[in-house]
């Protein structure tokens, strides 16, 4: 009994077991079809640029153990379906038990920043915690000569939505490290949470699609970014 207690207080992931778990939190990425979060997820947890992607159907299950201040945790992304058709079976499956949600335009067309509202109306009507931490990421920003959403613009509404804001590109190499910030900070910012909910991600499916280990996996070791 009094170990369950504890357990409420701080401990959660010494739960089951009494050993120490891996905590998993469960972030979803969300916005129109072809902003990128496809390649986004890609270039996070595989650290490449996939050469040629299909509008995702459904979700895509993608995986990162990152090791902060000692504590390994393993980053649970879901890579939602930007197309209505492809997408809304599975809408409450998105927002269950969500830990994070990281809102993606692409930096190249406007209609994506304003559809924006609605992505932010859909997480609210699901209920999600005000305590999940949003954040938000205008892709593509390679293609300068395109950019059709400026920096000043973006700014102004991550401000009055309280988030905060990341311009990157999942295709530049060099812009590699600004995507894993985005994952990074809201991990840091996860663990700073002591009072997180005992919970693991959603238990469906059961288990997320491992991907491939990589030498450098372990490229998210050391400390906050933040
Ligand atoms: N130039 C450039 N192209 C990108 C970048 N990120 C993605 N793309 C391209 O944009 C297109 C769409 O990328 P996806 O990642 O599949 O888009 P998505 O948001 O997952 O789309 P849905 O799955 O339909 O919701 C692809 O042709 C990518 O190669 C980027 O940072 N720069
Ligand atoms: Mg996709």
């Amino acid at each position: 009994f009094m170990s369950m207690l504890s357990c409420r207080s701080h401990q959660c992931w010494h739960w089951r077991s009494h050993l120490p778990e891996t905590r998993i939190f469960k972030i979803i990425v969300i916005g129109d079809s072809n902003v990128g979060k496809t390649c986004l997820t890609f270039r996070f947890c595989g650290g490449t640029f996939p050469g040629k992607t299909e509008a995702t159907i459904g979700v895509d299950f993608r995986e990162k153990t990152v090791e902060i201040e000692g504590e390994r945790i393993k980053v649970q992304v879901w890579d939602t379906a930007g197309q209505e058709r492809f997408r809304k079976s599975m809408v409450e499956h998105y927002y269950r038990n969500v830990h994070a949600v990281v809102f993606v335009y692409d930096v190249t067309k406007m209609s994506s920043f304003t559809n924006l509202k609605t992505w932010i109306e859909e997480c609210n009507g699901h209920a999600v915690p005000p305590l999940v931490p949003r954040v938000l990421v205008g892709n593509k920003c390679d293609l300068k000569d395109l950019i059709q959403v400026p920096s000043s613009l973006a700014l102004k509404f991550a401000d009055a939505h309280n988030m905060l804001l990341f311009e990157t590109s999942a295709k530049d190499p060099q812009e590699s490290q600004n995507v894993d910030a985005i994952f990074m900070c809201l991990v840091c910012r996860l663990k700073a949470q002591r009072s997180l909910p005992c919970r693991d991600a959603e238990g469906w499916p059961p288990q997320p699609q491992p991907q491939p280990r990589r030498p450098d996996e372990a490229s998210g070791k050391g400390s906050c970014p933040c």
